[in-house]
């Protein structure tokens, strides 16, 4: 059922700004929103796409082409449509990553490469270092030039390097290196960046294949555009421009953290005028609440003096101080009395264990293992999201269709009831089994098989006792059920075997290490997926996440070395992440580890915050 543009209300939300609702209702030419941390752009692309749909100004079989830059935003994004609209509607809703939607392209058209630069099928994808540059422009007599303008060469340079502005040594220099990597003994082996050149190279050899994307998505949309490359950009370029295509640009130059990987100096000029798109604002943040985005803003001066008011709109839940900077003498102090606080607050029924996240500058993993056993003490489990399992972080794998799929379809099996994993499962299924939402009988069948599977599945969780073996075991009979093979033509991210055994392989690691950790399955599966337990990442990890309270953990001048004014960069990235805070953060450092950092200090005093020496007169309870 199709709903007429001026009946259409938004869904989930009780109304989107006024900003929001201009730029939604821009369809017929292209729109650059910018917005800062917490505006909705998220949800209000989720919001558009439901629009589009729904009225059916995007009818079938046109689509919708979402690119984000991280796996979570992407998923966040189809998640929020999927909520909103039926499945044949959702269907349309193509949420990715840049890289995962280059490779799509790389692996349907890969035939149509023009030769010598076409790779084969069982191409790897590597991730060169610094060695393997250095070592290549060794033994080319190039040393000189340095590695990262080598690897900047790389990422930019079109194939097959006979644009204008190429040197003819740079072109020769360029060529040998993709033969290395496409003839290499044990098999190709092609870098993100050189799987984005061999698509735009793809698309500019190929009107046909560029006409029949342009017919399939009228509409597209970017997020983050912040963080967008050049090299990005002339992809989006030979695959778009001059065409009917519709744009939804969104993001944030405060959030730019990407320029260290080639992102554009000033990627919202160049798109608005290429696209000849209409500009947007977007000037709420329904995130955090006022007495926290003020001081957001003193940071968010500090990047761009001109930066416009922001309007508040998060409900302020929590009573005394939403931010402070907490000093300890010793590292054994710091981690103590964090993991009594959090303990307290948790006891005090103001947070659950995963709605308090620990950030790091780096190195979660030793950091992880110094607080592993001082939260264990007070009943906490730390959850490392940069840990790796089986060859994928945690973070990642949580973000994979494949876990979306496996951990309602296995909590269908722990005999507890749970509407909201049966549901699940059978959207997932129904999209799976491209069951039509208007044929009774075939969704008949499905409700009788996936009860039949549920029925079998009870019975192996129940009657063997719960480990790893018995774990792999009853992945393996849902795996059955599902069919590998269905599952890896519906996700083109699975259809080389090493993608797939990847993902798998990590799902299979830490299922098992739930199943042995705990004795209920459905205790396995919360541990899956995080829930009682705080959650520990990066701080560059952060982004696109919101958290009800936030710890900087270690904030010292020697772990946040590089944390210093001109380091534009640096300074984002921290502004990234102090902005995922719906209700609170602190700070923390201790004199052990090294000194404060004086100029965050400067910035944040001044702001209001206020220094907590240690925390022991709040972990013996008192208010
Ligand atoms: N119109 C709205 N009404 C109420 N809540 C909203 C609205 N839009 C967004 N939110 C909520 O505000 C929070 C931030 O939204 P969202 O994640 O879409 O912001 P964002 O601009 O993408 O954030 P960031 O760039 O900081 O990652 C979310 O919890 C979201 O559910």
């Amino acid at each position: 059922m199709l709903v007429l543009p001026d009946d259409w209300r938004p869904q989930g939300v009780d109304d989107l700004e006024p900003g929001a609702w201009q730029a939604l209702r821009e369809t017929d030419r292209s729109v650059c929103v910018t917005a800062g941390a917490g505006a909705g752009k998220t949800e209000f692309l989720a919001q558009k796409a439901a629009y589009l749909l729904q009225t059916g100004i995007c009818l079938p079989p046109k689509c919708i082409l979402a690119i984000s830059f991280k796996r979570d935003a992407a998923q966040t994004l189809k998640a929020r449509v999927g909520k909103r609209c039926p499945p044949d509607q959702a269907r349309r809703f193509h949420s990715l990553t840049f890289d995962a939607f280059t490779k799509n392209m790389l692996d349907r058209f890969r035939a149509a490469i023009p030769q010598p630069f076409g790779p084969p099928r069982n191409y790897e994808i590597g991730f060169p270092r610094r060695d393997d540059l250095e070592d290549f422009l060794t033994r080319s007599g190039w040393r000189d030039i340095g590695w990262q303008k080598f690897e900047k060469a790389i990422a930019r340079a079109p194939l097959p390097f006979d644009a204008e502005g190429i040197p003819p040594a740079w072109r020769e220099l360029l060529h040998t290196y993709w033969q290395e990597q496409l003839e290499r003994p044990t098999g190709t082996l092609l870098s993100f960046a050189m799987i984005n050149r061999l698509v735009d190279y793809l698309l500019r050899e190929n009107p046909a294949i560029r006409r029949a994307l342009q017919l399939t998505y009228p509409f597209v949309f970017l997020d983050e555009f912040q963080d967008t490359t050049y090299a990005q950009y002339d992809l989006v370029k030979s695959a778009f421009h001059g065409s009917d295509a519709v744009f939804t640009a969104v993001g944030d130059d405060k959030q730019r953290i990407m320029g260290w990987a080639g992102a554009m100096d000033n990627a919202f000029q160049e798109f608005a005028s290429d696209f000849n798109a209409v500009n947007g604002a977007l000037r709420f943040n329904w995130r955090s609440h006022a007495d926290l985005v003020a001081i957001q803003q003193v940071i968010a001066e500090r990047i761009d003096p001109n930066v416009e008011d922001v309007e508040a709109r998060g409900q302020r839940a929590v009573d005394g101080q939403v931010a402070a900077l907490w000093r300890f003498d010793t590292r054994e102090q710091e981690a103590q009395q964090i993991a009594a606080w959090i303990d307290r607050e948790i006891e005090h029924g103001i947070l659950e264990p995963h709605d308090c996240a620990i950030l790091v500058r780096m190195r979660a993993d030793d950091v992880e293992a110094e607080l592993t056993d001082v939260f264990a003490a007070q009943g906490l489990k730390i959850r490392n999201l940069a840990r790796s399992v089986g060859g994928i972080a945690i973070q990642e794998l949580l973000a994979e269709e494949l876990t979306g799929i496996f951990i309602p379809l296995l909590r269908l099996g722990t005999g507890e009831r749970s509407p909201g994993a049966w549901n699940a499962t059978q959207e997932q299924l129904q999209a799976l089994f491209a069951i039509d939402t208007g044929d009774e009988r075939a969704q008949e069948r499905l409700q009788r098989s996936i009860e039949e599977f549920s029925s079998t599945l009870r019975a192996a969780m129940r009657d063997n006792e719960q480990n790893g073996e018995s774990a792999a075991n009853v992945f393996q009979i849902a795996l059955e059920f599902v069919g590998a093979d269905r599952l890896r033509q519906a996700f083109p991210a699975y259809r080389r075997d090493a993608d797939f055994e990847r993902v798998r392989t990590g799902f299979i690691t830490l299922f098992c290490e739930c199943a042995e950790a705990v004795d209920a399955w459905s205790d396995a599966l919360d541990r899956f997926e995080g829930i009682g337990q705080v959650p520990l990442m990066t701080i560059h990890k952060s982004k696109g996440l919101e958290f009800h309270t936030m710890i900087f953990f270690g904030l010292d001048a020697q772990t946040w070395w590089s944390l210093s004014p001109g380091r534009d960069e640096e300074l984002n990235s921290f502004f990234v992440a102090f902005t995922r805070a719906m209700q609170r953060a602190f700070f923390a450092y201790c004199s052990e580890r090294g000194q404060a950092i004086g100029w965050l200090e400067n910035m944040l005093l001044p702001a209001g915050l206020e220094r907590v020496d240690g925390l022991l007169h709040l972990a013996v309870g008192d208010e």
